[in-house]
């Protein structure tokens, strides 16, 4: 018998896309593209591609508790990240369990509403999000959407931006992202991170795409498979925000409505396939 090789595990706990662009299916390919072990938790199934979401079915509490029960007794994550948590109730459970089995790592990709408008996140769920989950980051993730809903801040200038960061970090989150995918329009994309001493800004060519389905979960995963490896969060960062513009960068033709980013493309450059 051949030896058995070592590799890092990333686990996703978040929901289903039947449509393969976001959600678990986008954090498995994500973690495979970059070499760890992807495990995932299912908080809820979705019925969606890339027109929109037609339904949503979360799997019961006791359904998610058993699959966390099951990674725990076998396989230690070495780094997670928590995607659609459908409800306050499943915000709590879910944070419980990765308190009782002391898991590190933790990006917490506070997903509230799908790119076509659909809720992911009850309303209700907000308060959860931010006595339980913030805590538990190394990295959170918010959108602007979600960074003005955690916060209450209107993030209508890059000071009211960085304000809100100031205010996740304080909140209990190690460090902050957020994202700027919906922050203005120009010819670039602007990430503003917070760590408690630096703040600083990634910024990249924004690509004129409608194709953005999943960009989100993405980079979350990406973030997550890079603190797996070892990986400091700025550095975790920096790659995989390589990984997320790669992704946009080289679009596939995948559905009528936003769809996909491409999961290979990353690996398919490093390897001078395209
Ligand atoms: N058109 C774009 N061109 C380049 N990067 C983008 C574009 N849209 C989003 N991104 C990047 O994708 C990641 C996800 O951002 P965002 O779309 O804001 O999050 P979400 O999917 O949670 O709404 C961020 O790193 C953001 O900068
Ligand atoms: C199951 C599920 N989870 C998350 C998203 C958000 O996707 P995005 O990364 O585009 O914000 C989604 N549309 N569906």
């Amino acid at each position: 018998m051949g030896q058995l090789i070592k590799v890092s595990k990333a686990l996703t706990i978040a929901g289903s896309d039947s449509g393969g662009g976001a959600g678990i299916q986008a954090d498995l390919k994500t973690f495979q593209e970059l070499g760890v072990y992807g495990m995932s938790v299912l908080t809820a199934v979705t019925a969606q591609n890339t027109t929109g979401v037609q339904g949503v079915f979360p799997v019961s509490i006791e359904g998610l508790e058993a699959q966390l029960a099951s990674i725990a007794s076998d396989l230690t994550p070495d780094a997670i990240k928590t995607g659609m948590l459908f409800s306050g109730e499943y915000i709590e459970r879910t944070a419980y369990m990765i308190r009782k089995f002391a898991w590190e790592n933790v990006v917490v990709d506070p997903v509230m509403v799908a790119k076509g408008g659909a809720t992911l996140l009850g309303e209700e769920a907000l308060h959860a999000m931010k006595t339980c989950m913030l805590q538990l980051a190394k990295i959170v993730t918010p959108n602007i959407p979600e960074a003005e809903a955690l916060t209450g801040i209107e993030i209508n200038s890059p000071e009211a931006r960085e304000e809100a960061a100031r205010v996740l970090f304080d909140a209990g989150a190690d460090h902050v992202v957020v994202k700027g995918g919906h922050f203005g329009n120009g010819d670039f994309v602007t990430d503003l991170v917070f760590n408690g001493i630096e703040m600083f800004e990634l910024i990249e060519k924004r690509i004129q795409t409608k194709n953005t389905h999943g960009t989100g979960c993405t980079f979350s995963a990406a973030l997550a498979a890079e603190l797996a490896y070892g990986r400091k969060p700025e550095s975790a960062i920096v790659n995989a925000k390589k990984y997320i513009q790669t992704a946009i960068e080289h679009g596939i033709d995948v559905g009528s409505g936003h769809g996909p980013v491409n999961h290979f493309a990353y690996r398919r450059i490093a390897h001078e396939q395209y």
